[in-house]
């Protein structure tokens, strides 16, 4: 416990860029913890307006902030930091009886109260996008709505977050946790400026909060991840459809740690469509490798509760298709469920990828504890 006095001042330092002017200063903080809250923002505040911060972790910052953040992101519940160094709640076990198939399931990873705790905080904290984009296809353009809440944190492996190079752009009001404003070359620790990747979409640090649960990954697992994606599926009616993460920016034999918060929903893998067998085996020699393939790899359904960690790894990216469908009838109104992928992109052109679909050009969400749903957020006019 640390016994260290801090006030707010230390985390909110005078705001120096356009980005300071939005963040919220330490009365607003106090506004909102005395609107009519629900768990979300009792917890938010209680850490807030503690100014003496007495019950948390020494180490542990009461918000994250970074230029490209639309507001301050808080650190973790106190509650939840001092239990993650005790995870993973139970051992993972492995699913690979089928062909190409590498999972390993924590079920859970997060015992359930504290995953309900950890879904109701991020809800409440991270900004959220619904992202719209045209893909064409065969000369033909579809406008696709994402369905779902996305938010992304995170950089390649080409580059890193370090501390302010220029002294005139550190200030305690836009440093993570760790300090960290600027992008460098990972090899040559130069500043990286006018990146054709990273111009359209500046990356994101990942924030505190989820930088714990993506460490206690790594160490679960042995796998290291540098991005973070957030999925918010706010009803039944949110999904995403069948779909391998195996693109070329996340190297050879990925491995993506999904973690499930919140309400229950289906996890359905099935195989990739094989290659027809060689006419060279003739007409029966065909058939039987297509009733072979067909007996080996049985779709797969994981009803997904709130705290379990499914990682996928090895071949499974490159060989099998997962989604998680629309629900309907009484099952539609469930609560909402937040997934977290750890992933480790390779290259920038990752970088700009995620961005691109999980954050977009579109505005910013934030979830409104009052009416219980994502609200348009703007910064406040001073
Ligand atoms: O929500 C899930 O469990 C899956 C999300 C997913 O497949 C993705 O974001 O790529
Ligand atoms: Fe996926």
């Amino acid at each position: 416990m640390s016994t260290k006095k801090r006030t707010i001042d230390a985390f909110f330092g005078k705001p120096k860029s356009d980005f300071a002017d939005k963040a919220v200063d330490a009365k607003k903080l106090r506004a909102i913890s005395s609107q009519p809250s629900d768990v979300t923002n009792s917890e938010q505040s209680s850490e807030v307006i503690n100014e003496n911060l007495e019950d948390e972790p020494s180490c542990a910052p009461a918000y994250s902030n970074h230029p490209t953040y639309p507001f301050p992101i808080p650190g973790l519940p106190a509650a939840l930091a001092t239990e993650l160094p005790s995870l993973p709640a139970s051992i993972g076990r492995a699913i690979a009886d089928q062909p190409d198939q590498d999972l390993l399931y924590f079920e859970p990873y997060l015992p359930r109260g504290s995953a309900r705790q950890l879904f109701e905080f991020l809800r409440g904290s991270l900004p959220f996008y619904r992202v719209e984009y045209d893909i064409r296809r065969g000369g033909v353009s579809t406008h696709i709505r994402t369905p779902r809440w996305t938010t992304v944190f995170g950089l390649d492996e080409t580059s890193r977050f370090v501390a302010s190079l220029s002294s005139s752009s550190s200030s305690a009001a836009d440093t993570t946790q760790d300090g960290a404003t600027e992008i460098v070359d990972a090899k040559t620790g130069k500043k990286v400026v006018g990146d054709r990747y990273y111009d359209k979409y500046p990356p994101r640090p990942i924030p505190g909060c989820l930088d714990a649960l993506r460490r206690s990954a790594e160490a679960a697992t042995g796998c290291q991840f540098n991005f973070c994606l957030v999925n918010y599926y706010a009803s039944g009616s949110d999904s995403i459809s069948f779909h391998s993460d195996d693109e070329r920016f996340l190297g050879p034999l990925p491995a993506i740690a999904s973690f499930s918060l919140g309400a229950r929903r289906d996890f359905l893998m099935k195989h990739k469509p094989l290659p027809p067998p060689p006419p060279s085996l003739g007409e029966q020699g065909q058939a039987k490798v297509l009733q072979q393939e067909g007996k080996e790899a049985k779709p797969l359904k994981l009803p997904l509760g709130s705290g379990d960690m499914i990682l996928m790894r090895g071949t499974t990216q490159a060989n099998w298709l997962h989604s998680i469908p629309k629900r309907t009838g009484k099952n539609a109104e469930d609560g909402g469920r937040i997934n977290i992928t750890f992933r480790r992109a390779m290259v920038k052109g990752g970088t700009e990828n995620y961005y691109n679909y999980n954050v977009g050009v579109g505005p910013v969400y934030k979830w409104d504890s009052a009416s219980r749903e994502m609200k348009l957020w703007e910064p406040k006019k001073s």
